[in-house]
C-alpha cells in the first residue's frame, strides 16, 4: 500500500473508533424526535431526498430543527449514515450546516440538523418570483460563502474532504440568507496527500457532475470545484443547467455560457431579475471563474483557495477558460448526443465523451450505475 493509501486508512479508522464516542454524545433518542414533529405528522414533513423526507421539528428548549430521516428503501446503508454523522459533526464552519446529533433506534436512522428557516438555493434562484428577491449583492455573499465552506472542507478542516454532490438545492440558507453546505451522505475523506480516488459506484447528480466521475467514476478537489462551477454559472444566470434549452443551439447552460464569453456577450447571460442591481465588474468575474472550474480538464480548473482570491481580489487577472465538459445539452429529442453537424465540430476525445454520456445517463436527476474494471478506493 503507497503512503497515501496508509495515510487515509489511518484517518479513516481515527474517525471511525471516534464514532462510537461520537455516537453517544451526539444520540437524540428517538421519544424527543417523535415529540418534536409531533410524531413526523404531514405538516411537519418540508422536504424529501434522495435519501428519504426531512421533517420541520421543535426541541422543548425551543430550538427549530430539520429531521432527515432516511427512509428504508432509500438505498443508503448505515456506513453512509456513519458516514454523513461523522464527517459532519467534526466540521465546523459558517457555511457548513450544523449537526446537532442523530438517531439510530431499531431500523430508525435520523440525523438531525440546525433548521434553516429560507431551504435552499434553488427555492429561490429558479423561481420566476422568489428570484427577484436575491439582487446581486446577496447573490454574490452567497457565491463567496459557498467558496469558503467549500474552501474549509477541501484544505481548511483537519480532514480533506470531498463533497462529491455539491448542487444548488444542497446549498442551505439562514435567517440572514448566509449559505450553508449540506448533505454530506456520500462524502469521501482523504488521508494525507492523496488527491484523487476512484470509485465503482458514481452517486451524484447529473448537470453537476464533472465528466471524469461520471466517467471513469474518478473523484478529487477538482470534481467538486467542477460542481462549483456549474452552482456559480447558475446564480449569476438564475437557469438550471440541465434544464436549460436554447433555440439557436443544442448547449447546456454551460456552453450557452462558453458561447456568449467567446463572443464577449458575457453580460447577456445574466438574471433579468437583478438587472438593476448588478455590478459588471463582479458579474463578469464570477461568470469567468464558473467557466474557469467547468473546464473539461481537472487540471485546467483552480483549486478553493485560487478561486477565493480571483472572487475577493479586484485586480487578480485571470486566465481565459478552456473548453468546458459536458457542455451538450438534452435536444428536444431527449438525448444527450449534440447534432451530427454540431458532433462533427468536435475533437474526436469530445465526440467520444459525447458518446459516452449517450449511454450512461438516465433519465433520474440522481443516479447510480457502475463503471466496469475499476476498483472501489473505499
Ligand atoms: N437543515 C435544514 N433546514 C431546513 N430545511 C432543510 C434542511 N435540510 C434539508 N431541508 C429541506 O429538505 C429538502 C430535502 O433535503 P435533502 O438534503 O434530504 O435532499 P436534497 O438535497 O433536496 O436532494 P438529494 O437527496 O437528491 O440530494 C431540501 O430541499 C430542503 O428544502
Amino acid at each position: 500500500m503507497n503512503d497515501g493509501g496508509l495515510q487515509r486508512m489511518l484517518a479513516l479508522a481515527e474517525v471511525r473508533i471516534d464514532f462510537r464516542g461520537l455516537a453517544r454524545h451526539l444520540d437524540i433518542d428517538l421519544v424527543t424526535i417523535a415529540a418534536a414533529t409531533n410524531n413526523f405528522s404531514y405538516e411537519s414533513k418540508i422536504g424529501e431526498g434522495g435519501f428519504g423526507p426531512v421533517y420541520k421539528g421543535v426541541l422543548e428548549t425551543e430550538q427549530e430543527i430539520a429531521v432527515k430521516r432516511l427512509s428504508k428503501s432509500s438505498g443508503q446503508g448505515l456506513e453512509e449514515f456513519k458516514n454523513e454523522v461523522i464527517l459532519i459533526s467534526k466540521l465546523q464552519h459558517r457555511n457548513l450546516v450544523r449537526l446537532l446529533g442523530c438517531c439510530i433506534q431499531g431500523d430508525e436512522r435520523m440525523l438531525i440538523y440546525e433548521y434553516m428557516p429560507n431551504k435552499s438555493l434553488d427555492y429561490f434562484i429558479f423561481d420566476h418570483t422568489r428570484r427577484t428577491l436575491l439582487p446581486w449583492q446577496k447573490r454574490f455573499d452567497i457565491t463567496m460563502g459557498i467558496a469558503r465552506g467549500l474552501l474549509y472542507l477541501h484544505q481548511d478542516s483537519r480532514l480533506r474532504i470531498i463533497h462529491r454532490d455539491l448542487k444548488t438545492s444542497n446549498i442551505l440558507l439562514d435567517t440572514e440568507m448566509n449559505p450553508k453546505i449540506s448533505d454530506f451522505g456520500i462524502a469521501r475523506i482523504f488521508g494525507g496527500d492523496q488527491s484523487e480516488a476512484r470509485t465503482k459506484r458514481v452517486i451524484g447528480t447529473y448537470g453537476y457532475m464533472s465528466p471524469e466521475y461520471a466517467i471513469d467514476g474518478k473523484f478529487s478537489v477538482k470534481s467538486d470545484v467542477f460542481s462549483f462551477g456549474v452552482v456559480v454559472l447558475e446564480i449569476v444566470i438564475g437557469k438550471k443547467n440541465r434544464a436549460f434549452n436554447h433555440a439557436d443551439h443544442d448547449h447546456n447552460l454551460l456552453g450557452h455560457a462558453w458561447l456568449l464569453w467567446k463572443e464577449d456577450k458575457a453580460l447577456e447571460l445574466v438574471d433579468e431579475a437583478m438587472k438593476d442591481s448588478y455590478v459588471v465588474s463582479q458579474v463578469k468575474k464570477c461568470i469567468q471563474v464558473g467557466l474557469l472550474c467547468v473546464q473539461k480538464y481537472p487540471e485546467d480548473r483552480p483549486i478553493m483557495s485560487s478561486v477565493v482570491v480571483m472572487l475577493s481580489n479586484e485586480s487578480v487577472t485571470l486566465p481565459q477558460p478552456k473548453q468546458p465538459g459536458f457542455f451538450t445539452g438534452r435536444s428536444s429529442t431527449n438525448t444527450y448526443l449534440m447534432s451530427s453537424k454540431e458532433n462533427d465540430h468536435l475533437s474526436p476525445d469530445d465526440q467520444e465523451d459525447n458518446k459516452i454520456l449517450n449511454n450512461v445517463l438516465s433519465e433520474s436527476s440522481r443516479y447510480s450505475f457502475s463503471c466496469t474494471s475499476f476498483t472501489e478506493g473505499r
